[in-house]
């Protein structure tokens, strides 16, 4: 039995602080995302300036501080950001506990992109490939505890946003992808996972709310079409809890202000119920 769930929230969005996907996790808040939370602790960095690199580090250094110690107190840490780089820093967090940590990341993006690579400028679109080491090193080696995981140890579930030229990338990585319709094959889908489950003892669960259909209602201004059904996410969850405790888990990139009738923030919010359901202290 755990000591419950510590809610971590990351209130920030490429630096800047409860606007656009980062009013997403206070949003969740005012609406009951804590109840079901042992603790609840809203992550603020240090001083007045911003900027999003530093700050999007800043914040993963804080995660990871915070992921530590509810491992430590045998609490399972479920972090509510605006962007999905912060999941690095519960990987970072976690690795104090010494298991081998698989990472299943469902998102309409594969957010593997590299700064060279990368167009858009957008950091968060980056997140994945940060987290397997692929860019911005150095900066992530001053996370506590943060070293880059395998890419055979990851499973992106549900992409399907790629230009042909980041499909190719992700190809020919290490990661398992599961674009939509192979990520609603069970069968296939559980086959993926066992094969995880033979190389990693843990499992972070990673769900970018864009990784849902839009027509439940955009998650925010990057949704596409094609996403799965929130049923189809949960689904993925109850596989995947099936094959390997599930450890900690990130909800992120809602956008409030894209949803509709609070259509995509009640999937979040039940869906943070199974997890708190689902989740398991990772053993010391
Ligand atoms: N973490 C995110 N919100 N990622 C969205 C990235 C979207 C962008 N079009 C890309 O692929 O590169």
């Amino acid at each position: 039995m755990s000591s419950g769930v510590r809610l971590l929230v990351a209130p920030y969005d490429s630096g800047h602080r409860d606007v656009r996907m980062g009013a997403g996790p206070l949003a969740l808040l005012r609406a009951g995302a804590g109840e079901l939370a042992a603790d609840v602790r809203v992550l603020d960095p240090a001083g007045e300036w911003r900027a999003e690199l530093a700050t999007a580090f800043e914040l993963n250094r804080l995660v990871a501080a915070e992921v530590a110690d509810a491992v430590a107190e045998g609490q399972v840490p479920v972090l509510l950001s605006g962007n999905c780089l912060g999941t690095v820093g519960v990987l970072a967090g976690l690795a104090a506990a010494g298991h081998r940590v698989g990472l299943l990341w469902l998102d309409a993006h594969g957010d593997f992109n590299t700064p060279d690579e990368d167009g858009s400028g957008f950091l968060d679109g980056q997140g994945l490939a940060i987290a397997v080491g692929r860019c911005w090193r150095s900066v992530a080696g001053r996370i506590p505890g943060f070293t880059p995981l395998p890419e055979r140890d990851v499973v992106l579930v549900g992409a399907r946003d790629v230009t042909e030229a980041q499909a190719a990338v992700l190809r020919s990585s290490g990661l398992a992808w599961l674009p939509p319709a192979q990520a609603r094959d069970p069968e296939l889908l559980a086959a993926t996972l066992a094969d995880l489950a033979g190389r990693v003892d843990v499992l972070h669960f990673h769900v970018d709310l864009d990784v849902h259909d839009p027509s439940i209602a955009p998650a925010n201004g990057y949704a596409a079409p094609d996403g799965l059904s929130a049923e189809e996410v949960r689904r993925v969850l109850g596989l995947a809890a099936a094959q390997l405790p599930v450890v900690s888990a990130t909800l992120a990139s809602w956008d409030p202000s894209f949803d509709v009738g609070d259509r995509m923030r009640d999937v979040a919010l039940d869906l943070l119920g199974e997890i708190t359901a689902a989740a398991v202290p990772v053993a010391r």
